[in-house]
């Protein structure tokens, strides 16, 4: 018999899930696809700092959305609802296949690491039936960077089908924990320019000094 300690058994209920649906239409192009400086995708990027600590990974898609991934994707019900809808897409996964929670992250931030994400699973380890979500100064807590009970798909399918889909605006009014994570951490990518920015200050960090 394998004998797994409390915090092992934990971790082996958690869902990742990476949100990649939406239009990307700032971006122009799926910004899941982007190139990393390291030759990943994005996708994959944000896959690996999920992977300590998830039993399995999803990509939280749009309905009709290819993506050229080998994880398994869980497709939104309605096209273009935002990512209401695609949470309450993979708590109904979580609850199907058994998980206590889903660790919800949005696809556009290069800069984050799975040392990251860390502060953040304890806080949902201490108190597992709460929400924990990411914030970078204290004040407003980041929705697409939080872990969400199994026990929350009423509430979020509710906030996918309802006249206001904001899951920000949710979260504000729904009482939860929140972390503080480095705030480069949890700085998204949405435009071809921030995108250049962030390749152009790893180029710079990475260069040599000779080289400078
Ligand atoms: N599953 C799912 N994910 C979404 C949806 N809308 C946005 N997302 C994801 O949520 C994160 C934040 O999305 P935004 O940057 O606000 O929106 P976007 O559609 O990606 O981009 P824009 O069209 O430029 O606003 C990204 O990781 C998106 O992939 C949605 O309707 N369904």
């Amino acid at each position: 018999m394998t004998i797994h300690s409390s915090q092992t058994t934990q971790r082996l209920s958690l869902l990742g899930a990476i949100l990649a649906g939406g239009r990307s239409s700032r971006m122009g192009s799926s910004k899941a696809m982007l190139p990393m400086p390291t030759g990943t995708t994005l996708l994959e990027h944000v896959a690996a700092c999920l992977n300590p600590y998830c039993r399995s990974i999803v990509v939280s898609v749009a309905p009709s959305q290819q993506l050229t991934t080998s994880l398994p994707t869980v497709p939104d019900t309605d096209a273009s609802q935002g990512p209401a809808s695609g949470i309450a897409s993979v708590l109904q996964l979580a609850n199907q296949q058994g998980f206590a929670a889903a660790m919800i992250v949005s696809v556009d931030l290069p800069a984050l690491t799975s040392t990251d994400l860390a502060p953040l699973i304890a806080a949902w380890e201490a108190d597992p039936d709460r929400i924990a979500a990411a914030t970078a100064d204290g004040q407003f807590s980041e929705p697409l960077v939080a872990i969400y009970p199994a026990t929350y798909l009423e509430q979020l399918t509710a906030v996918a089908c309802g006249t206001d889909r904001s899951i920000m605006r949710w979260l504000r009014r729904t009482p939860h924990q929140t972390i503080t994570i480095r705030r480069e951490a949890i700085q998204d990518v949405d435009t071809p320019e921030q995108w250049n920015a962030y390749h152009d200050r790893e180029v710079r960090k990475n260069a040599r000094p000779s080289d400078r």
